[in-house]
C-alpha cells in the first residue's frame, strides 16, 4: 500500500493506492471546518494584498489525518509515503528545529512540540505583496525574459524567492535566526522524517531561485534575496536539492510508528508540488494532452521534453523523468471567483442550499447564439484577486459586443442581468484565456487531443461542457478520486519509487493503466462550428483584457 498526501490551500488529503494503483482509501482534513479555532477563511488569512497560512494548523492537520487514517485502515501496511504541498509556500524553521524534530514525544502533539521552532505564518500563493522584490530580482539578471530562461518563470509575486526577500527585509532578526527555509512539500517530509529534509527537484522551480539547466541556485539571485546576509548563507538555509525523484529518503520517524502504528520500514519519498504531483496522476501524451486542475487555483498542465521558456508561463523540472519538464499556466481567480458569482445568484434567488451550483449551472448553459456571428454577445472579466496571467486586477469588467465593438455596460444597461449573466461570462472568459495561451504550446495539433479535468470543480457538468466547447476536444475525468488527483499522483509516485525504478515512470503508469476502469469520457468533442464561434469571441476578450491591464497597471 502507498500513501499520497496533499497539503493544499483548503485541506490536507491522504489517498492510498494498492500495487495495481487502484484507490483504496481517501481521507480528508478540511482546515476551515476541522479547525475553527484557527479562524482561517478557506485555509488562509487575508489582509489586503497579504495572504498567509498558519503553519501550526498544518501540524494539527497531520495529526488529525493520521488519526483518521488509522480509523479506516491498517497503516502498518503502508510501504511508502509521497505526495505534494501547495507550491511556493515558504516555511521558516527557527534555531533548534532539527533537534526538536529528532526528539518528538508521542505523549504530546506535533503542534505543541514544534510550534516554537517555526515562524507561524507561511506566505500563500494568493499573496500579492512582493511587486518591489519581483522588479528587483528581474533587474539583477537583466530582465523578465532572462529570469524566465534561468528559473523557468519570470518573477512572480507568489514565488518563494521574492517572498523570502520581503521576509528578510521586514523581519531581519527572525531571518537571521532561521535555520532552514523549506516549502510546504519539504515541511511535510521534514516532519515525517523527523529531520530537516531536502527540497525536491520540481517544487524547487517555484522559487525563482533555481537555475533549472545548470542544476544549482543562481548565485546572483541568492545574493539579491539575502541582501546583507549574503547568498552563501541563504544557500545553507535552503539546504540541498534532491535530484532523484525516486530517492528513498529514510524511514518514517518514531513519533508516527509509536503513536499511530506506521511500520518503521515505511519509506518517505521526495514530496513534490501540488501541480507536478497532479501531472503524475494521468498518462498524458506530451504536447497533445492537457490536464486542467480546477482546485482553488486553476492550472493547465502539460508534459514536454522541450525547454522553451517564456515570461507568459512556467516551466518546472519534471518530478520523475530526468530532463523532461512540466509546462504550467496558473490562474489565481479560479474556483473562488466562480464561487462569488454562485453566492450572489443563490442570494438573489434565495436558494436554501447556499452551496448549490444548480442555478449557476443553469445560467452558464443558458442558450445564446453559438454559431455564426455574435449578434448579442457578452465579455466579462472577473479578477477578485490580482491575476497572474494576464497581470490585471483586482476588478470586474463587463462589456456587450455591439457592431463589432466592446460597449461597457452601465448601471442602466438592461441587456446584462447581474449576477445571472455573470455565470456564463466568467466560465467563457476563464477557459477562452486558457485556449488562447495553450494552443501555441501544442505539438503537431491545433487543439488538445484530450483534456483531463481534475480538482473540486471538475465534478461540475456545466463547467465541463463549456470546457469541451471552448477548447474543442474530448474531456475526460478520473472515475474515482477526481477531486484528489494530486494526492493520487503522490501515491503513484510512492509506488513507482518503491517498486519500479527499472521502468520509466510513463511505462510504469501505462503498465497498470486500464482506460475503461480509470477514466470516463464526460463530454465529447463539439461540432467544429461551436469551437469556431468561441474563437470569434477571442479578439474581444483580448481587447477587454488590454483595457483592464492598462487600468490596473502597477
Ligand atoms: N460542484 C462544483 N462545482 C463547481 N465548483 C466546485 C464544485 N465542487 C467543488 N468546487 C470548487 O472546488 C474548490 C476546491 O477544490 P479542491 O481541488 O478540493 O481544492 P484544493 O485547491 O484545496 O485542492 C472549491 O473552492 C469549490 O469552489
Ligand atoms: O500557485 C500555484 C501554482 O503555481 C497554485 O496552484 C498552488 O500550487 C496551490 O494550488 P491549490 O491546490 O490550492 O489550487
Amino acid at each position: 500500500m502507498f500513501l499520497g498526501l496533499d497539503l493544499s490551500t483548503q485541506q490536507l488529503k491522504g489517498v492510498t493506492v494498492n500495487e495495481k494503483l487502484d484507490i483504496v482509501q481517501e481521507v480528508v482534513v478540511d482546515f476551515e471546518k476541522d479547525f475553527p479555532s484557527y479562524k482561517t477563511t478557506k485555509g488562509v488569512y487575508k489582509d489586503g494584498h497579504e495572504v498567509v497560512a498558519p503553519v501550526p494548523m498544518w501540524l494539527d492537520a497531520l495529526d488529525l489525518l493520521c488519526v483518521r487514517l488509522t480509523k479506516v485502515m491498517d497503516v502498518s501496511k503502508i510501504q511508502g509515503i509521497c505526495g505534494a504541498g501547495q507550491q511556493h509556500a515558504g516555511v521558516f524553521w527557527l534555531q533548534g528545529a532539527e533537534q526538536a524534530l529528532g526528539s518528538l514525544e508521542t505523549s504530546s502533539t506535533l503542534q505543541s512540540q514544534l510550534e516554537k521552532y517555526l515562524y507561524p505564518r507561511s506566505p500563500n500563493w494568493q499573496d500579492a505583496t512582493t511587486s518591489r522584490e519581483c522588479r528587483e530580482m528581474e533587474a539583477v539578471v537583466g530582465g523578465a525574459g532572462i529570469l524566465a530562461d534561468i528559473t523557468g518563470s519570470r518573477a512572480h509575486l507568489r514565488f518563494t524567492g521574492p517572498q523570502i526577500k520581503r521576509f528578510r527585509r521586514l523581519h531581519p532578526d527572525i531571518y537571521e535566526k532561521t535555520e532552514r527555509i523549506g516549502l510546504a512539500s519539504s515541511f511535510l517530509m521534514s516532519v515525517l522524517l523527523q529531520r530537516e529534509a531536502p527540497l525536491e527537484i520540481s517544487d524547487v522551480c517555484g522559487m525563482n531561485l533555481w537555475d533549472i539547466r545548470n542544476e544549482r541556485f543562481e548565485p546572483r539571485l541568492l545574493d539579491d534575496v539575502a541582501g546583507p546576509f549574503k547568498g552563501s548563507d541563504l544557500a545553507q538555509k535552503l539546504g540541498p536539492v534532491e535530484m532523484n525523484g525516486a530517492k528513498h529518503l529514510g524511514g518514517i520517524g518514531s513519533y508516527f510508528t509509536k503513536k499511530y502504528g506506521f511500520s518503521p520500514q515505511c519509506q518517505i519519498l521526495p514530496i513534490t508540488g501540488d501541480n507536478p504531483a497532479t501531472l503524475l496522476s494521468l498518462p498524458l501524451r506530451p504536447g497533445k494532452d492537457v490536464l486542467l486542475s480546477l482546485g482553488t487555483s486553476t492550472t493547465a498542465l502539460m508534459a514536454t521534453s522541450n525547454y522553451v521558456c517564456s515570461p507568459d508561463y512556467h516551466m518546472f523540472g519534471h518530478p520523475t523523468v530526468t530532463n523532461d519538464y512540466m509546462v504550467m499556466l496558473c490562474y489565481k481567480n479560479g474556483s473562488l471567483a466562480r464561487e462569488n458569482i454562485r453566492n450572489s445568484i443563490n442570494e438573489k434567488y434565495q436558494v436554501p442550499d447556499k452551496n448549490s451550483w444548480d442555478l449557476f449551472n443553469k445560467f452558464t448553459l443558458t442558450e445564446r447564439p453559438k454559431t455564426g456571428t455574435l449578434p448579442d454577445q457578452k465579455v466579462g472579466l472577473y479578477y477578485p484577486l490580482r491575476e497572474i496571467i494576464p497581470a490585471v486586477g483586482p476588478g470586474v469588467w463587463r462589456y456587450n459586443i455591439r457592431n463589432s465593438k466592446l460597449e461597457p455596460i452601465t448601471e442602466t444597461s438592461e441587456s446584462w442581468t447581474i449576477p445571472d449573466d455573470d455565470a456564463r461570462a466568467i466560465v467563457e472568459s476563464q477557459f477562452l484565456d486558457i485556449r488562447d495561451r495553450i494552443t501555441p504550446l501544442l505539438t503537431d495539433v491545433s487543439r488538445p487531443q484530450r483534456v483531463y479535468v481534475v480538482g473540486g470543480a471538475s465534478r461540475n457538468e456545466a463547467i465541463v461542457q463549456m470546457i469541451s466547447e471552448i477548447l474543442g476536444c474530448d474531456v475526460y475525468r478520473l472515475k474515482q478520486g477526481a477531486s484528489n488527483a494530486c494526492a493520487i499522483g503522490g501515491a503513484v509516485k510512492a509506488a513507482y519509487a518503491m517498486n519500479a525504478q527499472k521502468l520509466s515512470f510513463d511505462d510504469f503508469v501505462l503498465k497498470s493503466w486500464d482506460e475503461e476502469k480509470k477514466v470516463e469520457l464526460v463530454k465529447s468533442k463539439p461540432e467544429k462550428s461551436v469551437y469556431d464561434t468561441f474563437g470569434k469571441l477571442m479578439p474581444y476578450l483580448e481587447q477587454a483584457q488590454e483595457i483592464a491591464i492598462h487600468q490596473t497597471a502597477e
